[in-house]
């Protein structure tokens, strides 16, 4: 039986794995970490993460950018493998679980469904043809209207994974609202839409010369994101220190 410790255990998603993990019989939640202890989960929940001292094989965590830092020295202080699905990281926090990643296993990916990973393949299969032949990229995210960070996690993979295979990388346009000339050609329009109980919808946009490519992919629960969330924990529970992706776990 592998042992989960959930960060983030009252929130949305972690309250749809606490859900998944009951009908798994090759996992367990054994403690929960938040900022505060407000549902009987069924197992113990910790509002202050040093005293955790549950034995543990996992961390899984969905939360809040600035509870990822003392997350991860926790982890780093208990040699635990680490699942980082949070986005709205900063660059140095980014650079702080790069480091940590020198000390334990570390799977961060900003969507944990086998439909984004794989459409992030096809997006750069895209890229490759299309952007010397004059196609502009516009990427469009939308989410509820809980979601505090923008863009989203997801919709910057994409925007990464676009410039991967980029021999100059474009620059992301947020707002083009005061523009007053045309588009310049080598940027990726990034836009938000944020609204009512929508679970993520991610659209990426190649329009050229009087026609237009679109890859969308939709969510149609928070159930994708938690089972691949399980998945990748089960990954990395046997893992050694290093930087995973959901790459790992979906293609081998
Ligand atoms: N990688 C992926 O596939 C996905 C990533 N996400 C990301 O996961 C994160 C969480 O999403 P979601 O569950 O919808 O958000 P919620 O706001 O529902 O949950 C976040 C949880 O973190 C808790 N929290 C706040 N401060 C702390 C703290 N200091 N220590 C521990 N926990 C804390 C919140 O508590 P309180 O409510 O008391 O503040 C809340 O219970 C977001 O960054 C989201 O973008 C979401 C879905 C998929
Ligand atoms: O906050 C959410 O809900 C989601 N966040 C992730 C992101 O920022 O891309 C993944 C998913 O789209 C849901």
């Amino acid at each position: 039986m592998i042992k989960i410790i959930m960060h983030g255990c009252n929130g949305k998603m972690g309250q749809v794995i606490s859900d998944l993990v009951k009908q798994d019989p090759e996992v367990e939640i054994v403690a929960g970490l938040d900022a505060t202890d407000k549902f009987d989960n069924g197992f113990p929940v910790f509002t202050n993460i040093f005293e955790c001292n549950v034995e543990a094989d996992v961390i899984i965590d969905f939360s809040i950018a600035k509870a990822v830092d003392p997350l991860i020295e926790f982890a780093k202080e208990r040699e635990l493998p680490l699942v980082l699905c949070t986005t709205g990281l900063s660059e140095a926090q980014l650079k702080n679980v790069q480091e940590a990643s020198t000390f334990i296993p570390i799977l961060r990916s900003s969507n944990m469904s086998l439909g984004v990973n794989a459409l992030v393949s096809l997006v750069k299969a895209a890229t490759e043809m299309l952007a010397n032949n004059n196609y502009d990229i516009e990427i469009i995210e939308k989410h509820h209207n809980l979601k505090v960070d923008a863009p989203s996690g997801t919709a910057l993979m994409f925007s990464e994974a676009i410039n991967s295979v980029l021999k100059d990388p474009y620059a992301y346009n947020y707002d083009r609202h005061d523009a007053s000339v045309p588009r310049p050609k080598n940027e990726i329009g990034m836009h938000t839409v944020r609204g009512g109980t929508i679970v993520g919808e991610h659209s990426i946009l190649f329009a050229g010369q009087d026609e237009v490519i679109e890859f969308k992919h939709t969510a149609q629960s928070k159930a994708i994101f938690a089972n691949g969330a399980i998945k990748a924990a089960k990954y990395l529970s046997t893992k050694t220190k290093g930087m995973y992706d959901m790459n790992n776990v979906i293609f081998g």
